[in-house]
């Protein structure tokens, strides 16, 4: 079943001199799919990720999440369907300091006013899913990297978005900790069935989706599948990047 479906997008940044982002992307994902977004520096991923996450708008083209289009929507209610139906998962973590893990997490259930025990039970739930259930009651600054990006995607899925939308999640994490989440991230996909959508500059964490399209200069450039061999499908990876070129310390090639 189709859940996000884009025809034809393009996205023409205006200025002094108009710039094309975007040229007729076409993207599919089907529930339950994990989807990795690569390409070189500039290449378009982030004005692609803005385009699906609804942030911004694409100069022509159609887009579908759910059947739905968001754009048809009032400014109400988009910020209503971004809150229930995306999840969000940032480079950054994006956690409020002031906040406990626990009320983070929380956060979007509180946001739709939805029942204390069912916020109890969800919170739990997704803390033992994530294995951050010994760190609830601690501040996001007491915590590492690895665990405050847990927390993130505790929050991100916490209220069964339809689609969750992760930008470089392991862009500030070391290898173990960028390993574990991603592993985690391959895990919720199966398990809890979310469809993912990851844009990344980093081959391991892309060698957890199921599929991996390439973008260059804002177009699509080709796509590769992970069958069921991880490993073959990172070096699958790596050979795709060597052909796309770019600055070569521009993709992070050293995890296997
Ligand atoms: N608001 C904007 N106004 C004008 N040009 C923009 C704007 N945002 C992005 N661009 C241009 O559009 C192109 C695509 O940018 P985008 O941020 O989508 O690339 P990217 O693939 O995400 O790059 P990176 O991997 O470096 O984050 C770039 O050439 C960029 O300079």
């Amino acid at each position: 079943m189709e859940l996000l479906k884009a025809r034809n997008l393009n996205k023409v940044y205006p200025g002094k001199v108009a710039y094309k982002a975007l040229t007729n992307i076409d993207l599919t994902i089907n529930k339950g799919e994990f989807v990795g977004i690569m390409g070189p520096s500039g290449s378009g991923k982030t004005t692609l990720l803005n385009m699906v996450s609804t942030i911004d708008r694409p100069t022509s083209g159609e887009l579908r999440i759910g059947g739905e289009d968001p754009y048809e929507l009032s400014r109400e209610k988009l910020a209503h369907f971004r809150r229930r139906e995306l999840g969000f998962v940032f480079q950054s973590f994006n956690l409020l300091d002031t906040l406990t893990v626990r009320e983070n997490i929380v956060l979007p259930l509180t946001l739709d006013g939805t029942d204390l025990n069912e916020m109890k039970r969800r919170t739990a739930y997704m803390a033992e899913k994530l294995g951050i259930a010994e760190i609830l009651d601690k501040r996001t600054y007491e915590i590492s990297g690895g665990q405050a990006q847990r927390t993130a995607i505790a929050r991100a899925l916490i209220h069964q978005p339809k689609l969750v939308l992760a930008d470089e999640p392991t862009g500030n994490l070391d290898s173990k900790a960028a390993r574990d989440v991603m592993e985690l991230m391959g895990k919720l996909n199966k398990e809890e069935n979310t469809t993912m959508m990851l844009v990344t500059h980093d081959a391991m964490a892309a060698s957890y989706c199921d599929r991996v399209l390439f973008i260059k200069d804002g177009q699509f450039y080709t796509e590769i599948h992970c069958g069921d061999n991880r490993p073959a499908f990172y070096q699958k990876i790596i050979n795709v990047l060597a052909l796309l070129g770019g600055n070569e310390n521009e993709f992070s090639t050293v995890r296997v």
